[in-house]
């Protein structure tokens, strides 16, 4: 039965679903990267596909800006549509001074500064943390191995490549334009815009990579509908300095957290 904010059956819907916050960014995975795709929503602009990948099922929805409408489409997903593994691709703000525009971030836990999730457990500070099972497959598919914290392993040299030979030219000019794929905490804002370069610094000392606005709404959501999740984000621009992409290329640079997301779900 259609959601107030998904227009689709639960049979429209696969169990695997990538989500990037930018429904543009679902059209474009729904046409270069899955095979047969077709529109099952578009409530609100929110647009969906289900089409296949090597064979097997895949959705695609976009989440939207910020927590509240990550936690809207997560909670639909997992509760009405039968969704088992929700993978955010998205985009994020380098913080630590390893990170280069380009790289990817693999979320291995979510801080935040959203009051969304404190009155969750009373008392209690949830730690907002991915699926370990995706988290270890997509790590895997990046070359990071168990000791490293991240992985100067260039495309043409991954796993990844094994799992998508079949990529247009396209797709692997795009891929080819990637960087590192790093592990680590992220810092899931509330704000875009603010000052805090306190706060910032005080994340990084504390081991965080990267600033984005969705991750621990969905690890939270997972958590609490019985879900499997993880974030897989594209470094857009670095607070520590002017570099930053256009919002077409903000769009469009996704290819290398997607061939993670999807060795991901291949392993499963
Ligand atoms: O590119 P997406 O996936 O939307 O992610 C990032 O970009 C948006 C801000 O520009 C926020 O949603 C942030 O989390
Ligand atoms: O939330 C975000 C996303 C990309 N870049 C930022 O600085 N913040």
């Amino acid at each position: 039965m259609p959601t107030p904010h998904i227009d689709a059956e639960p049979e429209d819907l696969a169990p695997d679903v990538l989500m990037p916050g930018d429904p543009r960014r679902a059209t474009r995975i729904a046409e270069t990267v899955l095979e047969d795709a077709k529109l099952v929503t578009e409530v609100r602009g929110i647009v969906g596909y289900t089409g296949t990948f090597d064979g097997r099922p895949v959705s695609v929805l976009a989440s939207g800006m910020g927590m509240p409408s990550m936690a809207i489409y997560a909670t639909e997903l997992f509760r009405f549509f039968g969704a088992r593994r929700v993978i955010r691709i998205g985009t994020a703000g380098g913080m630590a001074p390893q990170l280069k525009v380009g790289d990817v971030v693999i979320a291995s836990a979510a801080h935040t500064d959203s009051a969304m999730t404190t009155g969750l457990v009373p008392g209690v500070t949830l730690s907002h943390a991915p699926n370990y099972a995706l988290l270890s497959a997509a790590a895997t598919a990046a070359g990071v191995g168990p000791h490293q914290s991240a992985t100067t392993q260039r495309p043409g040299a991954s796993p990844v490549g094994d799992e998508t030979r079949q990529v247009s030219q396209q797709r692997r000019r795009r891929r080819a334009r990637s960087g590192a794929v790093h592990v680590g905490p992220v810092f899931t804002s509330d704000l875009f815009y603010a000052e805090r370069q306190g706060t910032i610094d005080a994340l990084v000392r504390h081991g965080t990579l990267a600033v984005e606005m969705e991750a621990a709404a969905l690890y939270a959501t997972a958590a609490a509908e019985g879900g499997q999740a993880l974030a897989v984000c594209t470094i857009s621009d670095l607070l520590f300095s002017e570099e930053s992409l256009t919002a077409g290329q903000r769009e469009s640079l996704f290819d290398r957290s997607v061939a993670l997301a999807l060795a991901a779900f291949a392993t499963g």
